[in-house]
């Protein structure tokens, strides 16, 4: 397969995986490789991601969508026929890249744009995903319920986003946003709050993983 990103960020993604402790079979790689490349094409067309973002995907949105199943897998928190919505899904990105890695888990994406939709059903069909399930709908309308985790990427305030999750969350389940680390200055008073620091590659910012609910 010709893929639309370079070997550097190949690379990249996989320094980053292995630092974590990840090795991930040639079968997942290939996957995130294809869906990277559906990505950049898609983006031609729809507008997915930041074009000053294409060049650098796999290092910048594939290694950040992991973060939270390598720090979920370090703590054996991930169960075969757990429930875990994304709220937000946009490009695909985290639930994608989670589809791929966590194929045990049932995935749900919610999405209300049109385009973005049509993007992401198409490209749940070529990679195979029966673990994913896109919803074409703004998650408060969206009937998702009953998850064991809810994350949200770059959708809103923590503290809507929080809420909005507790629409479809399970009693004890997980919720669990990204951030740069200087936007968790806020939280920290919050309960069962989370913050899993970390460093993208080529990136300077720091990033937070945050997590709200007790995971171990
Ligand atoms: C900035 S994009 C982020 C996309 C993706 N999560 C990422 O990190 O690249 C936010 C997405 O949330 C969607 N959105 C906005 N409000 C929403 C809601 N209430 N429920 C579900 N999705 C929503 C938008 O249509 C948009 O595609």
């Amino acid at each position: 397969m010709k893929h639309y990103f370079d070997s550097v960020q190949e690379n990249l993604l996989l320094q980053f995986l292995s630092d974590k402790g990840i090795t991930l079979s040639d079968d997942k790689l290939e996957k995130l490789y294809e869906y990277a490349n559906l990505v950049i094409q898609g983006n031609t067309q729809v507008n997915l991601i930041s074009k000053n973002d294409i060049s650098k995907f796999l290092s910048r949105h594939i290694a950040d969508s992991l973060v939270p199943f390598i720090v979920l897998s370090q703590k054996q928190y991930l169960k075969s026929g757990m429930i875990w919505a994304d709220m937000g899904a946009g490009g695909g990105c985290p639930v994608f890249p989670l589809s791929i890695v966590c194929s045990e888990i049932q995935f749900f994406a919610s999405e209300p744009r049109h385009k973005r939709v049509l993007f992401l059903e198409e490209a749940k069909k070529t990679l195979k995903l029966d673990n994913l399930t896109i919803v074409g709908k703004r998650f408060e309308t969206s009937e998702i319920t009953n998850c064991d985790i809810i994350s949200c990427r770059a959708l809103s305030r923590f503290e809507a986003d929080y809420d909005r999750a507790q629409l479809g969350l399970k009693k004890n389940g997980l919720f669990i946003t990204f951030k740069s680390k200087e936007m968790t200055k806020d939280l920290m008073n919050l309960s069962d709050i989370h913050f899993i620091d970390y460093h993208l590659p080529l990136e300077t910012q720091e990033y937070s993983l945050v997590i709200k609910g007790i995971y171990g």
